[in-house]
């Protein structure tokens, strides 16, 4: 997802960089409970699009989801490599574990 390294790009030069008028920078400004705030709030927005509105209303909120999570990652010196690391590991691990899988017996 091309889109999402420009945003984490973006979101890092805000940190190093801040911004008049930018909100990135008015989040990093608050700091970092603030920035756990609106994760949870976007979390919860989330849960409620799904349950009562249109696809259109919750990709909107994944959106702002996706934003606020990649604010609180550059908050905490995490790098989207990292995540793709970690989630490449367990990918492995998936592979590693179906081929440990014993054969079923019915006896
Ligand atoms: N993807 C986003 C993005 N998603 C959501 N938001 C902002 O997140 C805020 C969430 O709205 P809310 O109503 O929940 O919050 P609010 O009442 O405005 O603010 P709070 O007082 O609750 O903090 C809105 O102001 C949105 O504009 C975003 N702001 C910025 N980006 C990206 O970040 C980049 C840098 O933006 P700036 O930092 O603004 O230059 C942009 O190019 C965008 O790609």
């Amino acid at each position: 997802m091309e889109e999402l390294n420009v945003l984490y790009e973006t979101v890092l030069d805000r940190k190093a960089s801040p911004e008049e008028g930018s909100y990135t920078s008015y989040l990093f400004g608050k700091g970092e409970e603030k920035i756990l705030k609106k994760v949870g709030e976007e979390c919860t927005e989330v849960i409620i699009a799904s349950l009562s509105q249109s696809k259109e209303d919750l990709i909107n909120e994944f959106g702002d989801l996706f934003y606020h999570m990649v604010v609180l990652m550059v908050e905490k010196g995490i790098t989207l490599e990292e995540i793709s690391a970690e989630l490449e590991r367990r990918s492995g691990k998936k592979h590693n574990l179906k081929a440990e899988r014993k054969p079923v017996t019915n006896y």
